[in-house]
């Protein structure tokens, strides 16, 4: 952070700098992924991932964004009249304080999912929360940054969603399952790539193969062909 920027927000804020994130976007829709699906949603946006997935869908999110107090991130939020509230990104756990605003929308009484990649340390994440945790897929080209020891940090209400872009990627989450018995620790959830891999396809291997996972398409691009704000 530049000298020059601290100023700007020292003048405008009115909480101090350990509570302030950079937020890319927040809006009000419905959500498209996890168990939360078809809920009326706010989701709130970090700026910033340290991983490149190559199919990435918000690269938008990589730079630029606002810093905003928590407090005013919350007022946002309620504004919108949401039970559920999802923080998503970039990636979210990037931003150390992202734990303090996981708390407070918890205490605040909402139904909160947090959408994580799945390479950073999940322990401190606040237990009311609904982890929704990838594991990447070799394909992704950031398979090499999954933290496995996050499955042992895994309540029952939370997720493993395992994004699929070829039959080799669908091999990889099939052997990764059943070597470290994630659908007993939680559900699991499957996604093909968005245009990259047959949704179809991926449906009739997990029949053919009798897998305990769900099978899931990102709802807000049927509805919305991953429109902004969406
Ligand atoms: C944009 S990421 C943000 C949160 C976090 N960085 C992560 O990767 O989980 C949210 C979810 O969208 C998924 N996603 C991103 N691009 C996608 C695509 N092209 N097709 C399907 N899912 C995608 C990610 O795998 C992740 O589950
Ligand atoms: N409608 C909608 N649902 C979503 N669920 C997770 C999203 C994300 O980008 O993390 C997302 C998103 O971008 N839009
Ligand atoms: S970790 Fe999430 S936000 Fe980061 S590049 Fe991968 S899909 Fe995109
Ligand atoms: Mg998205």
């Amino acid at each position: 952070m530049s000298s020059s920027t601290t100023n700007v927000e020292s003048a405008t804020s009115t909480q101090p700098a350990s509570e302030r994130l950079r937020i890319t976007e927040i809006f009000h829709s419905i959500q498209g992924e996890a168990d939360a699906i078809g809920w009326r949603t706010v989701f709130v946006r970090l700026t910033g991932c340290p991983l490149r997935c190559v199919w990435c869908d918000t690269e938008y999110s990589f730079y630029g964004g606002n810093w905003r107090d928590i407090d005013d991130i919350l007022a946002e939020v309620a504004s919108h009249g949401a039970a559920h509230v999802c923080v998503t990104g970039g990636e979210p756990l990037a931003q150390k304080r992202c734990l303090l605003l996981l708390h407070k929308l918890c205490d605040a009484g909402y139904e909160v999912s947090l959408e994580t990649s799945g390479a950073l340390d999940v322990a401190d994440v606040d237990a009311r929360v609904r982890k929704v945790m990838d594991l990447k897929a070799p394909d992704s080209g950031e398979s090499q940054r999954n933290l496995w020891s996050n499955l042992d940090h895994l309540l029952p209400h939370d997720q493993v969603k395992i994004v699929i872009a070829s039959r080799a990627d669908y091999e990889w989450a099939r052997n990764a399952v059943a070597e470290h018995r994630i659908d007993q620790r939680c559900m699991v959830l499957f996604s093909p790539v968005h245009g990259a891999v047959e949704p179809r396809a991926l449906a009739e291997w997990i029949i053919q193969d009798k897998l305990p996972v769900r099978f899931q398409l990102q709802l807000h691009k049927l509805l919305w062909n991953d429109a902004p704000g969406h």
